[in-house]
């Protein structure tokens, strides 16, 4: 049987997550490879293809294709089910595809989206999903999130990503002019050139192995579903990015939590770092955090929505 008329391809339930976390790197990786040749740029603000003999009309998601909207151009008009199942798409693609279905997404028993409601905020909805968390937070909906019902803590949660910079890199800056006088005041070395660069470095290689360990054993955790305050948890701190990948105003950590991480990191890298060189460390870990954010968003071409 040719490739392109084999069924969708069954992934197992640990694909799926694999392919869900890899899923807002390509997003990203694909803004950063597009050039502007790439950009979908019809004027019409409809752009319709056909699955299984129903319409969708996928424009805003354009330009978010994980794969580039050239793959996706010469399809417009046309039955997109032999080309999708050509390229091994998860299952998490065909849940999104469902969000653009014409005439509005059908509710029937395998949405997941019945069980929550999204006209109210969503924190204190998804804990009653209990075991069916884990699924729901890795099936991806293109829609902006509402986290709280109060308008202030809402507020608090939403982060355009130049808040980062404007915020960290006085802080930085603060930190580093402070540690390089409290070496030279404890070490009494005349040219701490080299010394302050080196604990700096070593700063950003532990935010590095730091960042990568959250990921791994922390916001990829999946919640068995039993307690509520772990889905609370998950759902608060990473959960969401999946949920709703290109809810922009979501893609960084809000700076009041950041800060409370980083004090406690501070607290924690005093037991290890000596205090001559400590302060310097924390200013590396920051510039590491700010810098990737930074060239990730600065990198990514213009999205085009309706
Ligand atoms: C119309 C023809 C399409 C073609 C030829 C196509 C092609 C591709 C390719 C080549 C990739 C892999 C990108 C990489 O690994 O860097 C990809 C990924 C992806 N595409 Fe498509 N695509 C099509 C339509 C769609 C549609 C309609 C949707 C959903 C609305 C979609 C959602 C995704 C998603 C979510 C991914 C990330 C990987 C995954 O979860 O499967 N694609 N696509």
């Amino acid at each position: 049987m040719d490739q392109s008329d084999s069924p969708p391809l069954k992934a197992s339930s640990m694909d799926n997550v694999v392919r869900a976390m890899c899923y807002l790197v390509l997003v990203q990786k694909n803004r950063m490879s597009q050039n502007d040749t790439c950009i979908y740029d019809g004027e019409d603000t409809k752009f319709k293809i056909d699955y299984e003999s129903n319409t969708y009309n996928i424009y805003q998601f354009l330009n978010n294709h994980p794969g580039g909207v050239n793959y996706v151009k010469p399809y417009e008009s046309k039955d997109v089910a032999q080309p999708m199942r050509r390229y091994d798409h998860s299952k998490a693609a065909y849940y999104l595809l469902k969000e653009y279905q014409q005439g509005g997404r059908k509710k029937d028993e395998d949405d997941l989206e019945r069980l929550v409601d999204w006209n109210k905020p969503m924190l204190s909805q998804v804990g009653k999903l209990g075991t069916k968390y884990s699924e729901w937070v890795i099936s991806p909906v293109d829609r902006r999130l509402r986290l709280f019902d109060s308008d202030l803590l809402e507020y608090l949660t939403i982060t355009p990503w130049y808040v980062v910079p404007m915020i960290w890199i006085p802080i930085i800056i603060y930190l580093a002019v402070i540690g390089t006088k409290k070496y030279i005041h404890i070490t009494k070395d005349a040219s701490p050139f080299i010394p302050v660069v080196l604990s700096i470095s070593e700063g950003i290689v532990l935010w590095t192995l730091i960042e990568y360990s959250l990921h791994r054993w922390v916001f990829h955790m999946e919640p068995s579903g039993k307690s509520k305050s772990m889905i609370y948890f998950h759902f608060a701190i990473h959960g969401l990015h999946h949920k709703v990948p290109f809810d922009s105003r979501r893609l960084v950590f809000p700076p009041f939590p950041a800060a409370i991480i980083t004090f406690t990191i501070y607290k924690l890298t005093s037991l290890f770092f000596c205090d001559s060189t400590h302060l310097l460390v924390i200013a590396g870990g920051l510039l590491g955090k700010s810098s990737s954010i930074c060239i990730d968003n600065l990198s990514q071409v213009p999205i085009i929505h309706t």
